[in-house]
């Protein structure tokens, strides 16, 4: 008895597997190779599930410099006790952009941490030190390469580290989607040649994290956003097109963040 009901189920369960469909391969290009990070480097990415940023803890594990790229101000003690816990020494706190959702960690990190806070001279937001294309971020032996990446803001930057071949996009390029370009001296014409001549042409495997995410993905490639980003493989009209019927909500932190994210997350805001 028991022999005949495993057997019926065996049957079933290979009557399941007989009948599913073939996994349809569409994909005939060749992958790019997977650059692999250096021993000594070391990467983290760390989410706010409030605003969906991604915040990442980049390291020179052997030398322990450490810095943060767009970390969240509710998240700053969670990002320097991380920093402790892996003994390294936070230098820098640093903002692709002045963002709208949230209010950087920045101002706080400085605080607890006593880090310097980067951002780019064309945010026209104070930080303690201001950086345009010709600067480079170094940590450890390490070093970031700044790309100027305006279109979601005015002064966005995109930060790429080509021996370890990644970027950060901010909010320029997201994964299968781009930033909006409808407040901040945004502009859909500008986002579409930084994407188009900045990141679309680094290595076609440089992996892409961006600063947001609203649907559980983490990374990307060039490779993979050439082929199948839905607004960034049409022409600069369509896409313009398409930005101007977003018709997205105004970010319900604006009022706050933008002026706090001026001063580098330390506005004081008026009581209510
Ligand atoms: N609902 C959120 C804001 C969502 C949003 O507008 N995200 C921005 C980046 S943060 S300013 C964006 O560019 N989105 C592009 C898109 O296509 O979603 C809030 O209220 O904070």
């Amino acid at each position: 008895m028991m022999a005949r009901t495993l057997s019926s189920v065996a049957r079933k369960l290979t009557n399941t597997l007989i009948v599913s469909a073939p996994i349809k391969r569409t994909y005939c290009g060749t992958m790019p190779e997977q650059t692999q990070f250096t021993k000594d480097f070391l990467f983290r990415q760390l989410f706010d599930t409030t605003s969906s940023t991604y915040t990442y803890l980049l390291a020179d594990t052997t030398l322990g410099e450490a810095i943060l790229i767009d970390p969240v101000i509710e998240q700053a003690n969670r990002d320097f006790q991380l920093c402790r816990d892996l003994n390294l020494c936070l230098k820098f706190a640093i903002n692709t952009h002045m963002h709208a959702d949230h209010i950087t960690g920045t101002g706080v990190l400085k605080e607890l941490s006593g880090c310097k806070s980067i951002i780019s001279k064309a945010s026209g937001a104070k930080a303690d030190i201001l950086v345009d294309e010709s600067d480079k971020i170094s940590f450890g032996r390490h070093c970031l390469d700044i790309l100027y990446t305006p279109g979601h803001t005015n002064g966005c930057l995109t930060y790429y580290a080509p021996e370890q071949g990644i970027a950060f996009t901010g909010d320029t390029l997201l994964i299968r989607g781009c930033g909006r370009t409808d407040f901040q001296e945004g502009s859909s014409k500008n986002l579409y040649h930084s994407v188009h001549e900045k990141i679309f042409t680094l290595p076609p495997a440089t992996k892409l994290y961006p600063a947001h995410d609203y649907k559980g993905m983490t990374v990307t490639t060039v490779e993979e956003e050439k082929r199948l980003n839905p607004r960034l493989t049409k022409s600069l009209e369509e896409f313009i097109e398409i930005m101007d019927n977003l018709n997205l909500p105004y970010p319900k932190m604006i009022d706050k963040a933008v002026p706090a994210n001026k001063v580098c997350g330390v506005f004081e805001v008026p009581p209510q």
